[in-house]
């Protein structure tokens, strides 16, 4: 793969890269159903997550959205439909094997190694794309050595995307949590994938994190092509940065489009304010 693009929060001084001429495969959802003991938590979802953009998958408490994120990285297999990246198709594939074919996820609760450097965090990203075997790595041959220090060069390039070239050295566990959720998209990023799911990217960060991350998403986007699926509540940052938007409410989807079209969208405003939590453009600016 290329060269890391600009970084997201602009930075003159970094290359902007390019991924392949093609741009990555759309991921299509078709139809699917997933049922839990009786209980349907998606029932005939269908969308299309168009190359090189942030969808969205939006819709209140119970909505269906984490079993949605759960199908697309292999987690939960669905009953019924499929999902597919390009011509692959994902369905009932390992969640490993769905990251091989270069889907990669974000976590919603932090799940890093607690005393590893931000550098060794991001590094297990790696681990897929590395080729010496154990025994080159254990007795430490030269060319296992070169791998590492290719890879390791790669981390500082993704460090550096995402604003933390200057914490490599430190205990991910140290770090302020915005910036510890930032070690996570750059360990999914240092997979190299060409579609990056993302749970909950800003949940409990503050304002100025959140702000932070989703010009990071941003520059994902823009810079270096990947289609990035955003399940996320804060409104505020789903309408700064999705190009398209699917609202789901009691496993069905409701409404999709822009996020401009869902705000307005009588059945979405009714799916919001039915949960009492207001309409879905109360949280506008985060
Ligand atoms: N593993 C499971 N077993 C049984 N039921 C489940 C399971 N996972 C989810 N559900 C049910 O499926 C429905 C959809 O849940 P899901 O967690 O996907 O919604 P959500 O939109 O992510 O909600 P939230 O915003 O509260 O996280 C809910 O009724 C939930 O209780």
């Amino acid at each position: 793969m290329s060269d890391l693009g600009r970084a997201a929060d602009g930075h003159p001084e970094r290359t902007v890269g390019h991924r392949d001429e093609q741009g990555p495969p759309p991921l299509t959802v078709t139809d699917v159903t997933v049922r839990f003991a009786g209980l349907t938590a998606l029932d005939s979802v269908s969308f299309t997550v168009e190359p090189g953009s942030v969808h969205a998958v939006i819709g209140p408490n119970g909505a269906g959205k984490s079993t949605c994120f759960n199908v697309l990285s292999g987690v939960y297999r669905a009953t019924s439909g499929s999902v597919r990246l390009g011509a692959t198709e994902l369905t009932g594939l390992a969640p490993h094997r769905i990251a091989a074919l270069g889907v990669a996820r974000t976590f919603q609760n932090l799940a890093l190694p607690p005393h590893a450097t931000v550098a060794d965090s991001m590094l297990l990203g790696r681990h897929r794309l590395t080729r010496a075997g154990f025994l080159a790595t254990g007795l430490r041959l030269p060319s296992a050595a070169r791998e590492e220090r290719r890879h390791r060069a790669r981390v500082r390039e993704v460090a550096e995307f995402v604003g933390l070239a200057g914490d490599l050295d430190r205990p991910a566990g140290a770090l302020p949590y915005g910036k510890q959720k930032l070690v996570e998209l750059g360990r999914a990023l240092c997979m190299e994938p060409t579609v990056l799911l993302l749970d909950e990217p800003v949940a409990g960060m503050t304002a100025d994190e959140r702000r932070r991350t989703a010009a990071v998403v941003a520059g994902v986007r823009d810079s270096l092509g990947i289609s990035i699926v955003l399940v996320e509540h804060d409104m505020g940052v789903v309408m700064r940065l999705a190009d398209a938007v699917t609202v789901l409410d009691f496993g069905r989807r409701i409404a999709g489009g822009t996020p401009a079209q869902v705000q307005s969208d009588e059945a979405v405003v009714r799916a919001y304010l039915g949960e009492g939590t207001g309409t879905a453009n109360e949280e506008a600016t985060p």
